[in-house]
């Protein structure tokens, strides 16, 4: 599913109108009525006590006509408005006149929230209409004030379009927000319903059709899209090994065992052909005790168990024999062996997968990135992309699709950013917004999973785009699969690694059953 921008959802009312004739009015009245019927859903509307906490906008108009269509089934609607009633946009007044003649009891709070803090407690539902894709700044004074109120009232709440107080694109607070049980929103979600801290405000969400010409909502311009699978290739039958893949994998430490293997097994487990692991030789005999399925190529150590710099000629062979090359779980920080990877990153000519302690060694000397003709492929946690770039979190955080969409272009790779949910970018600046995963996965040894998942995808022949988001996809699946067997603590690398091949199958068998659990509901 495409999701919209604010900049987007404004092109598309505009496009709604002039190019459809589709007016405004139209879809704030088919907006308020999807936000009744998600009510009446789950309560009967006759005498169910509702309070419409409005603002003087559109969103604040949407949250009238929603009143309107609960009272004329019979429910006992309280509105309160909140704003300068001078700046009340057009629809929001119409909308506003109609539900006074209906002798709605419509009280405009100016000051004193004792009244509306009274009724939110008594309320069954409460509907918050106060800011929509129109909040365009931090939030304070009397609509804090109300927003605490709402948050505090221990009623159900629905947030139209989005809970006040989030911003649409980024999911930052803005000072304060509505916590909502359920959010509505119109014709495609935001990005800051999909991104915490916002998609922890959203609650359940509902996307309502309200007319959009499917031409809209499919529209090319629009870059951001849910990440959604992609249909994994068949195994065919008379096939070999080195048919689905033959990836290296330049990993591991002394100090660092667990990574490569989980890295170079993920890779087998999640269907690929032939996983090669270029180690520090003295840990060769334990891994190979571990996973014997995996060809070893023992490498000279540094005194203190890395990867050493001697290695350099031998790892440029082994990476012209593949044809995925994954480099950076479990290197450690050791200056001989980033030189090592800084020196080997230009000069591997295959599709390269960059991680851990390989983003650490390019952190800071990105123009080795971005000469590099063969596909590549970062995948930093918040932490490691903001040493990666040199920009604080702080920044990241407040607006992570923009940062990557731009970071991707610079760097010409696909960058997966992990985080919730995961964002994947494309070097033509798309971005996929992952739905599956759990915090219990913010564990060491999970990024060397996907890691070896993302080759695995790569060996099955997909494109480098597809592999990466379809990687990310089946690794949260992992997750959420164990977090489902095990409960979210006990959610670990070896546990997701195992389960790799179920989830393929289950990808493969009953893509439905992905849709069910992971994608948004359309009202
Ligand atoms: N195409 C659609 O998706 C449809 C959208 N609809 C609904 O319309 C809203 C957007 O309505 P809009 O009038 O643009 O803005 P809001 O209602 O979200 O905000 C109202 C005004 O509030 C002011 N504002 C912004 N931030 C703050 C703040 N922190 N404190 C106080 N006031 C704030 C701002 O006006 P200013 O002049 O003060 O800047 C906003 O304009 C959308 O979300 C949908 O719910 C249509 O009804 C259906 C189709
Ligand atoms: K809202």
């Amino acid at each position: 599913m495409k999701v919209a921008r604010v900049e987007d959802i404004k092109r598309m009312d505009e496009l709604a109108s002039t190019k459809y004739g589709i007016s405004q009015e139209i879809l704030m009245e088919n907006a308020g009525a999807s936000v009744a019927r998600l009510i009446e859903s789950f309560a009967d509307a006759s005498g169910l006590r509702v309070v419409v906490v409005a603002g003087v906008g559109n969103n604040g108009g949407d949250g009238l006509v929603a009143a309107r269509h609960l009272a004329s089934q019979g429910a006992d609607v309280n509105v309160y408005i909140i704003g300068d009633l001078e700046k009340i946009t057009t629809l929001a007044r119409i909308n506003l006149d109609r539900i006074m003649r209906m002798g709605l009891p419509v009280e405009h709070v100016a000051e004193d929230i004792s009244g509306l803090s009274e009724e939110l407690h008594q309320a069954d539902v409460v509907i918050d209409a106060l800011f929509g894709i129109g909040l365009n700044r931090p939030v304070s004074g009397l609509y804090a004030r109300v927003i605490d109120a709402v948050n505090g009232s221990g009623s159900l709440v629905v947030s139209v379009d989005i809970p006040s107080g989030v911003n649409g694109d980024t999911g930052q607070v803005m000072g304060v927000a509505v916590k909502a049980d359920y959010t509505v929103t119109f014709g495609l979600p935001k990005p800051g319903l999909l991104i915490y801290p916002g998609a922890e405000h959203a609650g359940e969400i509902y996307v309502a059709r309200i007319s959009y010409p499917i031409e809209l909502l499919e529209d090319e311009n629009l870059v951001i899209e849910t990440n959604d699978p992609v249909q994994l290739p068949e195994r065919k039958p008379d096939t070999h090994k080195g048919d689905y893949g033959k990836a290296l994998f330049i990993a591991g430490s002394r100090r660092y065992m667990g990574a490569p293997l989980f890295s170079a097994y993920s890779f087998l487990l999640a269907g690929g052909g032939y996983s090669r692991l270029a180690t520090a030789s003295n840990i060769v005999p334990y891994l190979g005790s571990k996973a014997s399925e995996v060809v070893y190529e023992p490498l000279l150590e540094t005194p203190s168990g890395s990867i050493s710099y001697a290695n350099k000629d031998r790892l440029l062979e082994l990476a012209e024999w593949a044809d995925i090359v994954a480099m950076g779980p479990g290197l450690t920080t050791e200056e001989e062996t980033l030189r090592l990877v800084r020196d080997l990153v230009p000069l591997i000519k295959k599709p390269l997968i960059l991680d851990g302690d390989g983003l650490t060694a390019v952190a800071g000397a990105l123009e080795l990135i971005k000469k590099r003709e063969a596909p590549t492929i970062l995948t930093p946690h918040l932490g490691e992309v903001s040493r990666l770039t040199g920009i604080s979190v702080e920044r990241i955080r407040e607006d992570r699709i923009g940062f990557l969409r731009t970071l991707c272009r610079e760097l010409n790779s696909y960058i997966v950013l992990k985080g919730a949910h995961t964002l994947v970018g494309t070097p033509s600046g798309k971005i996929y917004v992952n739905l599956t995963g759990n915090p219990g996965m913010a564990k060491a040894g999970s990024g060397d999973v996907l890691v070896g998942v993302i080759a695995a995808m790569l060996g099955l022949g997909l494109d480098v785009g597809e592999a990466t988001r379809m990687a990310v996809l089946v690794h949260g699946y992992a997750g959420d699969y164990v977090a489902s067997l095990e409960g979210i603590d006990g959610v670990t690398a070896s546990r997701m690694m195992r389960v790799l091949p179920r989830v393929l199958r289950e990808l493969r068998e009953n893509p439905e059953d992905f849709y069910r659990t992971y994608s948004l509901q359309t009202l």
